[in-house]
């Protein structure tokens, strides 16, 4: 088996590039209605948890996992369904957990590859819960084949299905590709997609929590833009500070920091320094986002520095940040990540108000991503707070008369 995120640069892996976006795009692009119906609905019920706990601060770590994780599990693995209740979602859900905490705990075995014989267990536990991930996946494509119909494929999963029996039964098409490459593009999707859409709502919802005059600007527009009715994608050019808030949460806490080990196919040169062929490279996005050649006051949470004098957003300044990757690793889920983004932040902060409770703490924690340590934040029902405000007001105003 042959990831695609970790597989090296070659005709195969062009062709399994192209195998991976296009089943994608196909059961998830901005233009299929059940994609913004499914985001919408994860939204909604993450919203209701908030409003559902006004009454006591809370950390919303597991229920934003829950919620952003189902989306893709469901474009993955299964539309419609309740993935509260599902086996294989909390199975793999307690997987992905197991191999953050792994991850988060640094093993020295990365860069001192020697030591795995001095602690042995570092490196067998690594395996183990790749292996136990991957008994998810294999279930779920076992599962997804005994009930595959060609004629109606319902979701990530048998698009696999369908373009394993395309290209891997195919000799003309065939460039080396197995059925078990094509079916390990499932846990690159549920190993890429989890984690980091949803550390990167965690983090925006930090940082709104503890900037409130943001927040209230990011409501102001929404309430000018939607008002009361529901977002749909169509509303997406339409927020300006939103995008911008998004962008500036995702250059000063990028999630993805370091990017995935890729290797060099040829011997090269790099501004002066020559690199040989098979010399493991990786991006150091984090630095990227540090750089005050580009950002001024790059340690300092500013969304506006992305909107230019007329308030549009600046898409020079955009196209500097590498949140999704370059080039040829650029991540082929960026777009479902932006339709998750957009769509969950507008719901909740049109109808609640959110304050971080706890200390503001912007130093994140390293494991799978660059993920926020735990926090506690109140939420308050907004249009509660808002008719509570005019009732006082009205209230003021006849005690003024009288
Ligand atoms: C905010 C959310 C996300 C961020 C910040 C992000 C970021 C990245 C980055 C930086 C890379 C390139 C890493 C490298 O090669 O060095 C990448 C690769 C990848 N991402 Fe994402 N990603 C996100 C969401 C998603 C989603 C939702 C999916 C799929 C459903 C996904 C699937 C993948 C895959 C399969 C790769 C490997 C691509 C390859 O090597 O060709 N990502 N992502």
């Amino acid at each position: 088996m042959r990831s695609l995120g970790f597989g090296s640069y070659n005709a195969r892996w062009r062709l399994h590039s192209k195998i991976a976006s296009t089943v994608l795009r196909g059961f998830a692009s901005p233009n299929k209605p059940t994609t913004e119906k499914i985001i919408m609905m994860e939204a909604e019920k993450l919203t209701e948890y908030f409003l559902e706990n006004t009454h006591t601060p809370f950390d919303p770590h597991e229920e934003i996992f829950l919620a952003v994780g189902s989306v893709v599990y469901q474009i993955c693995c299964g539309m419609d369904k309740d993935c509260r209740n599902d086996k294989g979602y909390l199975n793999l859900i307690k997987n992905t957990k197991m191999m953050q905490e792994f991850a988060g705990a640094g093993n020295p075995i990365d860069v001192m590859p020697w030591l795995r014989y001095v602690i042995p267990s570092k490196a067998t536990r690594f395996v183990e819960i790749l292996q136990t991930l991957m008994v998810s996946t294999d279930a779920i494509m076992k599962e997804h084949i005994e009930t595959f119909d060609e004629k109606n494929l319902r979701d990530v999963a048998d698009g696999l299905i369908f373009a394993e029996k395309k290209y891997c039964r195919n000799p003309t098409k065939n460039q080396e590709i197995t059925k078990s490459d094509i079916f390990s593009t499932l846990q690159d999707f549920l190993g890429a997609g989890f984690d980091t859409s949803s550390s990167t709502l965690e983090w925006i919802i930090l940082y709104l929590g503890h900037y409130q005059h943001i927040q209230e600007k990011i409501q102001k527009e929404i309430d000018s833009v939607i008002g009361t009715r529901s977002v749909s994608l169509d509303d997406i050019e339409s927020y300006r500070l939103q995008k911008a808030t998004i962008l500036e949460t995702q250059r000063i806490s990028p999630v993805v920091p370091i990017g995935i080990p890729h290797a060099t196919s040829k011997d090269t040169v790099l501004r002066n320094y020559r690199i040989n062929r098979g010399t493991v490279v990786l991006c150091n996005f984090y630095g990227t986002t540090r750089d005050s050649k580009v950002w001024k006051d790059p340690e300092i949470f500013k969304p506006e520095r992305f909107l230019n004098d007329l308030g549009f957003i600046n898409s020079s300044l955009e196209n500097e940040l590498l949140t999704f990757g370059a080039g040829r690793r650029r991540c082929p889920g960026d777009f479902i990540a932006k339709m998750e983004l957009f769509l969950f932040l507008v719901n909740i902060f049109q109808k609640c108000k959110i304050k971080l409770i706890s200390e503001a703490n912007f130093e994140g924690i390293f494991g799978l991503t660059y993920s926020p340590r735990s926090y506690t934040i109140k939420v308050f029902e907004r249009w509660k707070v808002v008719s509570l405000f005019v009732v006082g007001f009205f209230s003021r105003l006849t005690t003024v008369d009288n």
